[in-house]
């Protein structure tokens, strides 16, 4: 009953917000990333750091980003939530798709993006990313990125974390490796929830009619074992999931629908 109260009461800071489609969604998000960046300026802090996921945001942000008003992303700090284990110039590599589309606009510096070193073997390169990480500051050696972007498959799972995998249970290390990805490609890198639920902002992107199932048993919950993006509850920071109409019909609980030119 305890466990479960202090599961309530850090729901209690969970903001659900619904827009007609990406078309309304992505403005909004791009502005929230902005605003992050001003609030962590403005706190003294000498840098924003951002952490990328791969799937639909990648399109969403490179489209988005760049149009906001007076961007300047000189002192930001990018990561990857997850990365696939392949050589940059693979489709399937998501700073490779970063680099593309989103990073040739924008003016983050080249060494501020923390890219994976792809020609090492996964559980190397799982190490090295860890320690290329400790550049974001961290509480007790885990670092806090002040904005994780995190996308959600049709089975629950986020950053390269998957129901009922034994990663899910990982409390040492702050990057995995994994090989056995259920979802091709199976060399991956990850964060581990201690990372994710150490953000001081965790913003899911969700949308489509194919998401509306899972996104029930997430936010309204479920009978079997809590599903990978149901882990997700930063310890001290918001935790907002920004979806579309079609993600978010089978919904019952309470929802924003904010009118356009909101800020989150
Ligand atoms: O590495 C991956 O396989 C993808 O990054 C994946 O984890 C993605 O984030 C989700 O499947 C959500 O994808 P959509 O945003 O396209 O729904």
């Amino acid at each position: 009953m305890y466990t479960y109260m202090l599961f309530q009461a850090a729901m209690s800071s969970r903001r659900v917000v619904v827009f007609p489609s990406s078309a309304e969604l992505g403005p909004v998000l791009a502005r929230l990333v902005c605003d992050r960046a001003q609030t962590a300026l403005n706190a003294g802090r000498s840098q924003f750091t951002l952490g990328l996921s791969g799937g639909s945001l990648v399109s969403l942000l490179s489209k988005e980003l760049p149009a906001q008003p007076g961007l300047d992303c000189s002192k930001w700090v990018v990561g990857f939530c997850d990365e696939r284990v392949v050589p940059f110039d693979d489709p399937e590599s998501t700073y490779g798709l970063y680099k593309n589309q989103l990073f040739s606009k924008i003016n983050i510096p080249e060494n501020s993006i923390l890219a994976i070193d792809h020609t090492l073997p996964v559980e190397e390169c799982a190490e090295d990313y860890a320690r290329k990480l400790n550049q974001v500051s961290s509480n007790e050696d885990v670092p806090v990125f002040d904005v994780l972007l995190l996308g959600m498959g049709p089975d629950g799972h986020t950053c390269s974390l998957f129901p009922n995998h034994p990663l899910l249970q990982e409390t040492q290390k702050t990057i995995a490796p994994i090989s056995d990805s259920p979802k091709p490609p199976p060399c991956r890198v990850t964060m581990t929830l201690p990372v994710v639920n150490a953000a001081r902002c965790v913003v899911f992107v969700s949308t489509g009619g194919s998401k509306a199932p899972v996104l029930k048993e997430i936010l309204e919950g479920g009978e079997g074992p809590a599903l990978p993006a149901a882990r997700v509850a930063p310890s001290q920071g918001e935790l907002l999931w920004l979806v579309d109409e079609p993600a978010a019909a089978s919904l019952a609980l309470q929802v924003e629908r904010p009118g356009p030119g909101a800020r989150l």
